[in-house]
């Protein structure tokens, strides 16, 4: 299994910011070998849902997505941020193809199960078509996937970007040397939220327990974390976090997590 593979989670900043966006897909066109881009799109869901009148409706931060929401969800994610992203990508000279994960069959999920809080439209994720999207990588195809997975029996469901990138960079760690980055609107995971200047360089399983323990990690960041730590204990390489120029390979200033 010598080849690699880069997967790339772009968050709703970097979305709603034009010239952030555009520094960003160059950077990703520019990048070598197999790649995949996954983008999020929360922010412009809700903003597009205001204005059709279907308010976005949030527990602890995180979207409970009835038919309506999930229908805007479709429309924003598979729709105008994908085929923005996609557009882009070919003015650049990348054979952007866009994703749901219905398309090629190559996210199943499953409705989350109601527990405390009824997520709606929400999915699991059980497993990704590596195969499939193999053979688009094979055919010269940059794979570009949206929000959105499926349940082979013709639903869709929303399902959180940051859970996408991990799960396939897991499904495609099989066949490929996987690295995963996370870019968001700072450098890296800071120690200080307010200082852009104190990147942690590199964390590992024991690092985060104590960064955990000290209150460092928070908000956003928890999850995303966590997503970092259960790719890379099911045979994912290495996962990155940091700004839009951690693409650029002459880069080093953002945050890389082991084990
Ligand atoms: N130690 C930290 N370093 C960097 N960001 C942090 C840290 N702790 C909490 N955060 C917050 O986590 C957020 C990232 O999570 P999120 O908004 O979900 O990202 P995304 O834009 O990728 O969807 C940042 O905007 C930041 O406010
Ligand atoms: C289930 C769930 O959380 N879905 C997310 C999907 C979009 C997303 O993840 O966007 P960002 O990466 O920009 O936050 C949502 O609807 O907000």
């Amino acid at each position: 299994m010598g080849e690699k593979l880069s997967i790339v989670k772009i968050g709703g900043n970097v979305i709603e910011d034009n010239s952030q966006l555009s520094h960003t897909l160059s950077l990703f066109s520019k990048m070598k070998g197999n790649k995949i881009l996954v983008h999020g799109g929360g922010k412009k869901a809700t903003e597009i849902g205001n204005k059709l009148g279907i308010k976005a409706h949030m527990i602890n931060g995180r979207r409970i997505t009835d038919s309506k929401s999930l229908d805007v969800a479709i429309m924003v994610y598979a729709g105008l941020v994908n085929k923005k992203i996609v557009a882009q990508l070919q003015s650049q000279g990348t054979n952007a193809i866009g994703m749901s994960g219905a398309d090629a069959n190559a996210i199943q999920a499953h409705k989350r199960p109601v527990k405390e809080i009824d997520f709606g439209w929400v999915g699991d994720v059980d497993g990704v078509n590596s195969n499939g999207i193999f053979n688009l990588l094979q055919a010269g195809f940059t794979p570009i996937f949206c929000a959105l997975t499926h349940d082979g029996k013709g639903q869709l469901f929303n399902t959180n970007a940051d859970t996408i990138a991990a799960e396939l960079a897991i499904g495609m760690s099989g066949l490929f040397e996987t690295t995963l980055f996370y870019c968001f609107e700072k450098q890296g995971v800071l120690r200080s939220i307010e200082d852009e200047d104190s990147v942690i360089q590199h964390i590992n399983s024991e690092t985060y327990e104590s960064l955990l323990e000290g209150g460092i990690i928070a908000d956003g960041m928890l999850p995303k974390m966590h997503n970092c730590f259960h790719a890379l204990q099911n045979k994912v390489k290495q996962v990155c976090i940091g700004n839009h120029t951690m693409l650029d390979a002459s880069n080093s200033n953002f945050t890389t997590l082991t084990l």
